[in-house]
């Protein structure tokens, strides 16, 4: 068995008299491909967030790669969050900066190397996602938001976590971008021995990136399970969230093809 890399204890989320989370647990293991998914406003986001060390739960326990986070002094701390790469909704890229410029930024702040040697391994990240040596020089601006995502994504694996975060990866993609960003997930995951954690609302993303779902309802994580065995769940909120057209037009595409689902 993997080693658990993500450990949610009796988590509790409130804001102001809105309680997000109450008495969330979950338990991520090293190498998995995990989505987290659930309707709107169930708090995924917050929850990634939360991982990703940017937001405090109100109470409850978060370990990381088996560390207690609340136990930890701020440097310690500060090492944990270099060890994930989190890609956000819309990319999070600095304008004003080239895509070079922006994936060298995480090196430039923490590894004390020549720049020609952090172009160097900027440049590497850029080819690792996909992207032509002449994307570069261009600004976030100036690329197709396809481009972009790949740029956060190279970005968010500049220092080699050994966690990638990504929250919507393929929210706005057209269907063969996202088809295209999916499959370059994967292959991310097997070269980069990386473990996915992924909010998403993409079905098909279900089906062909992940091998765990975990699904968020009533405050909680309702189960965690692969694709086939969370929709067999009897839970009337998974039974909503899975039964329509467009879930079963994704469960058809994924049935058909070449893919083990
Ligand atoms: N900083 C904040 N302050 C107050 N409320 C917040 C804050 N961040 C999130 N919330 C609230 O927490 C709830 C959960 O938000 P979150 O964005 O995590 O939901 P989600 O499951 O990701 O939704 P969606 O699928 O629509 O993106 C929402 O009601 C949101 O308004």
């Amino acid at each position: 068995m993997s080693q658990p890399i993500i450990q949610l204890h009796q988590l509790k989320t409130q804001f102001g008299t809105q309680v997000v989370h109450q008495q969330l647990d979950l338990t991520i293991y090293a190498g998995e491909r995990v989505a987290l998914v659930g309707g709107s406003g169930t708090g995924k986001s917050v929850l990634l967030n939360e991982i990703a060390l940017l937001l405090r739960p109100t109470a409850g326990e978060i370990h990381l790669f088996g560390e207690p986070i609340h136990r930890l002094k701020a440097d310690q701390i500060q090492k944990r969050r270099l060890m994930m790469g989190m890609m956000f909704q819309q990319g999070a890229l600095f304008s004003s900066l080239t895509l070079l410029e922006n994936i060298m930024l995480p090196l430039r702040e923490s590894q004390k190397l020549p720049i020609s040697l952090l172009k160097e391994l900027a440049m590497l990240k850029l080819c690792l996602v996909g992207l032509p040596a002449q994307a570069a020089h261009k600004y976030p601006q100036e690329i197709s938001g396809g481009m972009l995502k790949r740029a956060a994504v190279a970005r968010a694996l500049a220092l080699d976590p050994p966690l990638l975060l990504l929250d919507e990866p393929t929210a706005g993609l057209d269907p063969a971008g996202a088809a295209a960003f999916d499959q370059m997930l994967l292959e991310l995951h097997q070269h980069q021995n990386l473990t996915l954690l992924l909010v998403t609302h993409d079905l098909d993303s279900l089906w062909t990136v992940t091998n765990q779902v975990a699904f968020l309802g009533e405050g909680r994580v309702l189960c965690k399970a692969p694709m086939r065995e969370l929709m067999q769940h009897p839970h009337p909120l998974i039974q909503h969230y899975f039964s329509n057209q467009r879930a079963a037009f994704a469960y058809d595409r994924a049935a058909s093809s070449m893919r083990p689902v």
